[in-house]
């Protein structure tokens, strides 16, 4: 499956529609067909069809898909069912808070290493049990623990250099917290994480609905 092909909008479709058919399949939704997961999810039942349809065939016209099936299936091309060992940098507000969320780990990311540059944090405990690691010891400990995703939350004056250590110690994926662009090299990916972006949005609604716009 060449990942070129693959547009980036229909894979994070494919984690949206993965968190919804957990759900459906947790309340015994044992079939389902891509009107219903497009009307959960605000998203064109053809949207759906075609997203899926990149990775072959899920289900038969008119019957819909397996719930199950078709998780097991999405969760296959995202690499869910493997486990993947993750690193923050910067142990302040936001990456401690993602270092203690249990959630990624029922997601199968596991949090292997938090490093910070600052002596005073270097050395302590968080409540998951993880020991703060001096930034120093990234690389040797990205190696040893085989950590492939990394996580930046440090101001944005020091992400792109945090960026470039995290890739020269072998790193793949990065998820950038910081508000700041970061360039990698071709074959490493990053995902940009903003908040502000989703308030915006919802103002914009808000702000229509007020005005009685909408
Ligand atoms: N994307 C979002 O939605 C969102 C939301 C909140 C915060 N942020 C961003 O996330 C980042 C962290 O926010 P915060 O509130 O946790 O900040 P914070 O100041 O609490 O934490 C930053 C941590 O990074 C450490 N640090 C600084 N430079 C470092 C370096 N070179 N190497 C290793 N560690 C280093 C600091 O010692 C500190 O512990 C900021 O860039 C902030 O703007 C983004």
């Amino acid at each position: 499956m060449p990942e070129e092909k693959i547009p980036r909008p229909t894979i994070k479709r494919l984690a949206i529609y993965y968190r919804c058919l957990e759900k459906q399949l947790l309340q015994e939704k044992n079939s389902i067909s891509s009107k219903e997961i497009g009307e959960l999810l605000g998203i064109k039942a053809s949207q759906v069809r075609k997203d899926l349809s990149y990775f072959g065939e899920f289900g038969k016209r008119g019957v819909g898909y397996d719930t199950k099936k078709l998780l097991e299936g999405i969760g296959e091309i995202l690499g869910i069912k493997k486990e993947w060992d993750t690193c923050i940098v910067g142990a302040g507000n936001l990456g401690v808070a993602i270092a203690n969320y249990p959630g990624l780990t029922k997601s199968g990311f596991f949090v292997k290493a938090v490093f910070d540059n600052d002596p005073k944090k270097i050395g302590s405990v968080l409540a998951s049990g993880i020991i703060i690691d001096d930034i120093q010891s990234m690389p040797e400990v990205i190696k040893k623990r085989n950590i492939t995703i990394g996580v930046i939350t440090v101001p944005a004056s020091e992400a792109q250099k945090v960026a470039d250590a995290l890739v020269d110690a072998g790193i793949l994926g990065i998820v950038n917290f910081a508000p700041t662009k970061i360039s990698v090299p071709k074959n490493v990916r990053v995902e940009e994480i903003d908040i502000s972006v989703v308030f915006r949005s919802l103002a914009f609604h808000v702000n229509m609905l007020q005005k009685g716009e909408w």
